[in-house]
């Protein structure tokens, strides 16, 4: 069965219904792999095997354990690792040749938070691939970082300085940047981290709102509660493809084992984000509730 919040225009957070935006970015497909092997630089292949594919509106959680191969598919999908065998496109073509359409949240960003800098000039930092190296931004340059702002429902901070805002806010704010350009494809890698609950529930309804719009969404992340509440599919890697699919049939015990082995302790396979085909008769913990 699936979840509530597979579905855009369902509130992830309340479960109720909303009415979508008609979605902004037309229905086409992003991202496929063709037996897709990555490496930096004359290396050893770092992620091998990818085979899947993504359109506009999904969104597809990367999931493995520390050192799989996470943020090299993120890199390589930015054009900055090689794809050495097989095949690796974005919007039809060569990663690098797709980057201005591409929205990037990093890991790790290096603002320094004492540098008097207000959010929408951090915001605006989006924008310099649109303004190159001599124009100064114009009124649509101002108007994107407006809407971009709104988008994350943090427009009354904009004149804030950024060091003054919430983790959460920050998080927000970077993620505006991210969308400053209307990407049609957003990575974010793990932009779960060190936040609270509430900011964890804003960030999530931003990014099912941006499914709604149309936007392909590819998150690395460590949560299986935000890729139930935020994914339509899921991606397990360990240094190569261990599975891809919908994530109620794929986010299954025998694919969480195989990507982060029987000692894993990230995954309680009992868990009820756990998708049970079988469940366990005896089991108290054991529910099939996808
Ligand atoms: N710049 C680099 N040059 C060479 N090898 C690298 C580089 N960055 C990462 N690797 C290697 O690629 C492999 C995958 O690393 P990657 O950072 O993609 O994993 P990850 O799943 O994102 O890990 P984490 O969850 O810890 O962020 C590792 O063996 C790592 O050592």
């Amino acid at each position: 069965m699936n979840s509530p919040c597979d579905v855009p225009g369902v509130d992830a957070i309340s479960g109720t219904s909303s009415h979508p935006a008609a979605p902004l970015h037309p229905e086409r497909t992003l991202v496929t792999a063709h037996d897709a092997g990555l490496s930096y630089g004359g290396q050893a292949i770092a992620l091998d095997h990818l085979d899947f594919s993504i359109a506009s509106g999904d969104a597809l959680a990367l999931v493995g354990p520390n050192g799989s191969g996470k943020s090299t598919l993120l890199k390589a999908l930015l054009g900055l690792v090689k794809t050495v065998r097989g095949e690796l496109h974005v919007l039809d073509g060569d990663p690098r040749a797709a980057a201005g359409r591409i929205g990037y949240l990093p890991q790790h960003d290096e603002i320094d938070l004492e540098f008097p800098v207000s959010l929408q000039q951090v915001v605006m930092m989006g924008r310099y691939r649109t303004l190159g190296n001599f124009r100064w931004p114009g009124k649509a340059d101002r108007k994107a970082v407006r809407e971009a702002l709104e988008r994350v429902d943090l427009a009354d901070r904009a004149s804030a300085h950024f060091g003054s805002l919430s983790g959460g806010q920050r998080q927000r704010g970077l993620l505006a940047r991210a969308l400053v350009d209307s990407p049609d494809l957003l990575l974010l890698d793990e932009p779960f981290n060190g936040l609270d609950t509430t900011s964890r529930k804003a960030l999530m309804a931003t990014l099912r709102k941006l499914r709604g719009e149309g936007v392909g969404i590819i998150v690395s992340t460590h949560d299986l509660e935000l890729a139930h509440q935020v994914c339509s599919h899921i991606l397990l890697v360990n240094r190569e493809q261990i599975a891809f699919g919908p994530i109620h049939e794929t986010l299954i015990p025998e694919n969480v084992t195989r990507a982060f082995g029987e000692s894993h302790d990230h995954f309680d396979t009992h868990s009820d984000l756990v998708a049970h085909p079988h469940p366990v008769q005896h089991d108290p913990r054991s529910r099939d509730i996808l």
